[in-house]
């Protein structure tokens, strides 16, 4: 048991695709998504046996992964190489190559002639063929006119495609120029994603016979044994996404066969690798031609390589996502590769022989082993038999297991070509107008009338089952008999009645090698084996014809002529229906085609149509007159319930709009509330500033007023201070002139009385008078100070008065000049306070307006 080898190999970035963001990231065997900032994407990194980065050369990919399976193959395991993934991932450039990089398939057809070529022990016979499965149908690339061709099983040869050309070559040279006339008739074609992409899956396959150079001598049967192996190239056509490959028509329906196949490979890798095999599970490989020859390579016989191609570019991740989930799959999966050896009849009956005589002698106790050694011999053989019946027994099971899921699908497939001939019928009678022919064409359509009939169910029974010999006795080398899975299928109706008249009818069959026709839809092995004379066992031959011969009677032949006879016409019709199903399919298929794309038409039109229609409903109702003035229009009840829905609908919108708008007002009037309170408060300050400032101005006012006074109050204080100071002594002028001529009235009259006799009395009294004129004299000097000095102090009232007076004034000019300024601010603030009023109003009336019910 070993695991398939799987490799990585990560072409060049396309040139338009420079990495950006995403990469990967090959590091050894292991592979990782990088984000654009360079750190790994969990969950994206996948190991390998081996990855190949973008500058890996084929040579390399060769040496280090697909080398060992070609070695293999030339020493008689089956091997297998292929190379898968997306679209334009590198598949062809690693299998092909090209004249400067030789791809794997040349590099190994090279290896395997120079490796026979030094062998000299050995000689070898090399076959070569060529096949593509463009369509699910299998062509032959070496013979261009061999197409269609059917794939069979049988215990010879195993799963094999019947009518494949197959080329004995015997050179290099000869097979590069067999594999370069395959290519010109495989299919290519252009797609956006790649010039030249494979539009099928190729299949080279090169089929290595080898024996010993010394065989035929004495006691030398493993020297005869022949080994016989198959190594498949394969190139498979790479998955694509439509969008991408931007495919249409053909290579629609190519990249849908594609995609299909490649999904029935992933699900057979999915089933192998779930351990399916092991645990005796179905395996699809029936779903599809690849994996049906492919079948020996996956989980089988056989030694597997295969090459995930990938690429770099970031709009492709999806896609090497898939490629690399495949691979880690396909890794888990395990093939069980023996050597292929078949014996030719001489050396199988000379071995057969020798057995037999080691028996009898172990038997009449003449051999040379003790009789305990011999029963424990009998022993392990009886164990082996029973190893045998048992692995018989599970095939049987396998085989009624495959039987039901194949009776299962032939069912499915007859109610599916029931209801397309019904279908082609139908179509074919519209058509045409011929009525009247379909039900005989049902008739003879219909596979279960003819089958229900004993002697084609006499005819049915094929030949008996080939058994291989299963005793053999010392053998050496493992030896892997082909054995088949698939015994005594129903054969498909039409090759069935086909088979079975060529072969009664001409004996000369066995000489005829089989041509594709033969095999068209014949499912069963056993039949494709009674038709390939030249493969079919002599014996079972022989066996066959003779009970034939025998049991024929002249009644019986008779009724055969007729029974041929209608089969013939059965026949003829069932090709003839054939034919014009296939037209009619391929007509149907155009014709689906065709309607699909009509119906996108009609839907991208109709689309169009609706957006006019909207447009011009929108100008005609802008156009239209008030409603008022319109005559009530003619309506249906459908019109009038479906705009009373659209006006529900419309108001409904409305409502919620409105109710939407109130909130929103709502919060614009409580906000503007807040603004109106604010502004109040405001407007309170700003009066009783101003009737501060009022008072404050009528103060000023009196302040101005008040110097006049102040000077009234300072000149009759200083007239109050003059009065004081004449109440102290001081007098006035005159007053001291007056109080002068006085006191000299006295001075005169004391004179005269001293002249008088009372000069003496006189005398007297000049003495006191005269400290009192000195004390006059001091007066009016004193008068004089204290008016001095009272002038003084008046001059000083007066400056200490004028001071005021200017301080008073300038004072004045800075009030008004404030007053002036406050009067502005007012007036603006009073222009404010309206303007808030006036807003509020208009706010107050928008409010009213909103909040009106809507009608
Ligand atoms: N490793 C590589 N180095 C250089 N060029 C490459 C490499 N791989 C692929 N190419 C180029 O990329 C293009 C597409 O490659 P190729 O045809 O092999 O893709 P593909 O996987 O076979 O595609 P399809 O499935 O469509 O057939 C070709 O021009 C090829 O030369």
């Amino acid at each position: 048991m070993e695991k398939i080898c799987v490799a990585i190999r990560l072409r060049p970035p396309t040139k338009q695709n420079v990495v950006r963001g995403h990469h990967w990231k090959v590091s050894d065997n292991s592979i990782s998504l990088l984000s654009a900032a360079g750190s790994v994407v969990s969950g994206h990194t996948f190991a390998f046996d081996t990855i190949f980065g973008a500058d890996a050369k084929n040579i390399n990919i060769y040496e280090q992964h697909a080398k060992d399976v070609v070695l293999s193959a030339v020493a008689g395991f089956n091997g297998t190489v292929f190379a898968y993934g997306q679209t334009s991932s590198g598949k062809t450039y690693t299998m092909r190559g090209s004249e400067s990089e030789p791809g794997i398939t040349r590099l190994a057809v090279n290896e395997i002639f120079r490796h026979i070529q030094k062998a000299s022990d050995r000689e070898y016979l090399i076959r070569v063929s060529y096949m593509e499965i463009y369509n699910e149908e299998i062509n032959d690339l070496l013979t261009p006119d061999s197409r269609k061709l059917q794939v069979h099983e049988n215990l010879e040869k195993g799963v094999f495609v019947a009518g494949l050309r197959e080329e004995i070559v015997d050179s290099v040279e000869q097979v590069l120029g067999l594999l370069e006339a395959g290519e010109v008739q495989r299919h290519f074609g252009e797609t956006n994603m790649n010039i030249n992409s494979s539009r099928s899956h190729s299949i080279f396959r090169m089929v290595i016979e080898s024996r010993s150079k010394c065989h035929g001598g004495q006691g030398s049967d493993d020297v005869d044994a022949v080994r016989v192996s198959e190594l498949n190239l394969v190139d498979l056509a790479g998955s694509e996404r439509i969008a991408k490959t931007g495919a249409g028509g053909v290579r629609l329906k190519e990249g849908g066969h594609i995609n299909k196949s490649l999904m029935c490979l992933g699900n057979v890798i999915n089933k192998l690798c779930e351990g399916g095999a092991k645990q005796g599970a179905h395996i699809p490989y029936r779903d599809s031609k690849l994996t049906r020859i492919l079948q020996t390579a996956l989980g089988g016989n056989a030694r597997t390589a295969i090459i995930c191609t990938m690429t770099p570019d970031e709009e492709q991740i999806d896609e090497s996502r898939g490629t690399l989930q495949f691979a880690s799959r396909a890794k888990r999966v395990t093939n069980c590769a023996q050597v292929n050896e078949t014996l030719t009849d001489a050396a199988l009956l000379k071995r057969q022989k020798k057995e037999i005589e080691e028996l009898l002698l172990k038997l009449q106790g003449q051999g040379s082993k003790p009789s305990e050694e011999l029963e424990k011999e009998i022993k392990h053989l009886r164990n082996d038999l029973l190893k045998i019946e048992l692995e018989r027994e599970k095939l049987e099971l396998e085989l009624q297991e495959e039987k039901k899921a194949l009776n299962d699908k032939l069912k499915e497939q007859e109610r599916k070509i029931e209801n397309l001939s019904t279908m082609v019928i139908s179509s074919a009678t519209d058509d045409f107008g011929q009525l009247s022919q379909k039900g005989s064409r049902r008739e003879t359509w219909c596979p279960r009338q003819v089958t229900s009939d004993p002697d084609i169910q006499r005819m049915k029974k094929t030949a008996k089952e080939f058994e291989a010999p299963s005793n053999f006795l010392g053998s050496t080398v493992p030896v892997s008999l082909r054995r088949s899975h698939n015994l005594g299928l129903p054969p498909a109706f039409g090759s069935l009645i086909e088979d079975e008249e060529d072969f009664w009818k001409s004996p000369d069959v066995l000489d005829k090698p089989p041509t594709p026709a033969d095999f068209e839809n014949v499912a069963d092995e056993d039949t494709w084996a009674s038709l390939n004379g030249g493969h079919m066992n002599s014996d079972l031959f022989n066996d066959r014809f003779d009970r034939r011969a025998i049991s024929s009677s002249a009644s019986e032949d008779s009724r055969c002529i007729l029974l041929e006879h209608q089969l013939r016409e059965l026949q003829a019709q069932h090709e003839q229906l054939q034919t014009s199903f296939n037209k009619k399919e391929l007509e149907l298929e155009t014709a689906i085609e065709d309607t699909r794309k009509f119906k996108d038409q009609v839907d991208l039109l109709s689309q169009e149509n609706a957006n006019l229609e909207e447009a011009l409903a929108l100008t005609e109702t802008q156009m239209l007159p008030p409603v008022a003035q319109l005559s009530p229009p003619v309506v249906t009840e459908d019109y009038y319930v479906k705009k009373l829905e659209e006006l529900v609908h419309e108001m409904e919108v409305e409502q919620t709009n409105s109710k939407q708008e109130k909130v929103r007002l709502q919060e614009e009037v409580e906000c503007l509330q807040d603004q109106l309170q604010s502004a109040n408060t405001t407007l309170q300050q700003e009066l009783r500033l101003r009737t501060e400032l009022e008072q404050e101005v009528l103060l000023l006012r009196e302040k101005l007023n008040s110097p006049n006074i102040h000077m009234q109050s300072s000149i009759h204080e200083c007239g109050f201070a003059k009065n004081l100071h004449s109440d102290e002594g001081f007098r006035t002028t005159d007053e001291i002139s007056l109080s002068r001529k006085h006191e000299t009235g006295e001075l005169e009259e004391l004179r005269s009385l001293e002249s008088s006799d009372k000069e003496e009395a006189y005398y007297e009294e000049v003495k006191t008078l005269a400290p009192r004129c000195s004390s006059i004299s001091d007066m009016q000097l004193d008068i004089v100070g204290i008016e001095d000095r009272k002038s003084e102090i008046w001059m000083e009232q007066i400056t200490g008065i004028a001071a005021p007076t200017k301080l008073i004034k300038a004072e004045r000019l800075l009030l008004a000049n404030e007053l002036q300024n406050y009067i502005g601010a007012l007036a603006k603030q009073d222009a404010a306070i309206s303007a808030i009023c006036m807003e509020m109003k208009e706010f107050e009336v928008d409010i009213m307006n909103r909040s009106r019910p809507i009608c």
